[in-house]
């Protein structure tokens, strides 16, 4: 029992509709998550005592206090397993902060499984999917990967199937949105307005299944694009140069500022990125491709 790392997969949402805030505070989602080869390792080890380190350009950005959710992750499992003492846990950080793509999600999802190999516990895919849930809305899906239809406030999942693979392209700006914000921006937004039952289409689920990029790009659509533009004025140049500069199609990624491009294929991709970075439109290009497999092993020294 030495050291586990675990790699895991940031989302997009290729499709996210909104419904009306619930009593808890959330809202009632139907989206699509689609998880893309931007990923964050995280290694566990046993330890004397807790600690938490974060590694990669954005690591100044992530806490490693207790709010860290990877830190929260194996706090979790260490108060339901008296077996397990403190941990070492270590964070090689690739995807965007704050960026909408979910990445503290991630590490948490990361951790749980970490923590499952490192002191063998055997949790059961349905329980260790129950901690997820506990932890955020986002971290049952950076387990499962792929493509998958999340409903409830996002937590429950069931996967998509389709051969279709997608290259894309994001635009990352330095300084993040809250979650929590542009959710009530959305709500601010649509206040006056009835709020109809969260569903995809039946056109993004034919696309998804035929894997056909064209249709694919026609039916991307996030609920949330409209409150994250009024938080943050400049994403709609982003997306519109975007667009401008070849891309099928832009979509906010979640809760943003993430800009996602879907592009014909990797050398529109390559091509796309060469034209964003000149355009000066965001802080980072970077270019990535899914559907990605969801936390996974990599080393179990
Ligand atoms: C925007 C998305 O990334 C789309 O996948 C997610 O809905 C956000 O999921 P997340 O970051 O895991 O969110 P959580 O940590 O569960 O919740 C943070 C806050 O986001 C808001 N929230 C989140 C999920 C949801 N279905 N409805 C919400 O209103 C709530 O204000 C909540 O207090
Ligand atoms: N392991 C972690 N990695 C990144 N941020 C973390 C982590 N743990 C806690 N945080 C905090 O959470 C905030 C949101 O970070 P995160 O990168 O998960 O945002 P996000 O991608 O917009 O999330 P989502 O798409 O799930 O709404 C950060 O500003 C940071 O303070």
């Amino acid at each position: 029992m030495q050291a586990v790392t675990v790699r895991v997969p940031a989302k997009v949402n290729l499709a996210l509709t909104v419904g009306p805030p619930r009593e808890d505070g959330f809202h009632g989602l139907a989206t699509i998550f689609h998880a893309v080869n931007l990923t964050d390792d995280v290694t566990v080890e046993p330890a004397s005592s807790w600690s938490c380190t974060v590694t990669g350009p954005d690591a100044a950005r992530v806490p490693t206090d207790d709010s860290n959710l990877a830190v929260k992750a194996a706090k979790r499992l260490a108060r339901s397993f008296p077996e397990i003492g403190p941990m070492r846990i270590t964070i090689d950080k690739s995807i965007p902060v704050a960026g909408g793509m979910a990445g503290g999600s991630a590490d948490a999802a990361a951790t749980l499984v970490a923590v499952d190999a490192l002191f063998d516990l055997g949790i059961s895919r349905k329980r260790l999917l129950g901690y997820a849930a506990r932890l955020g809305s986002d971290v049952p899906f950076a387990l499962v990967g792929g493509t998958a239809l999340g409903s409830g406030r996002g937590e429950e999942l069931a996967p998509v199937l389709g051969g279709g693979s997608y290259e894309w392209v994001f635009a990352l700006q330095r300084e993040g949105l809250s979650t929590p914000q542009v959710y009530a921006e959305c709500d601010r937004l649509r206040a006056d307005r009835a709020v109809p039952v969260p569903m995809v289409s039946e056109e993004m689920m034919t696309a998804l299944r035929g894997g056909d990029v064209h249709a694919l790009a026609e039916h991307l659509h996030n609920d949330l694009q409209d409150a994250a533009i009024a938080l943050r004025p400049t994403l709609r140049d982003t997306l519109e140069t975007g667009l401008e500069e070849g891309a099928l199609a832009a979509v906010v990624s979640g809760s943003g500022p993430t800009c996602a491009f879907l592009c014909e294929n990797r050398s529109g991709a390559l091509d796309l990125m060469v034209a964003l970075n000149a355009a000066k439109v965001a802080d980072d290009i970077v270019r990535a491709s899914g559907p990605h497999p969801g936390a996974k092993v990599t080393s179990h020294g």
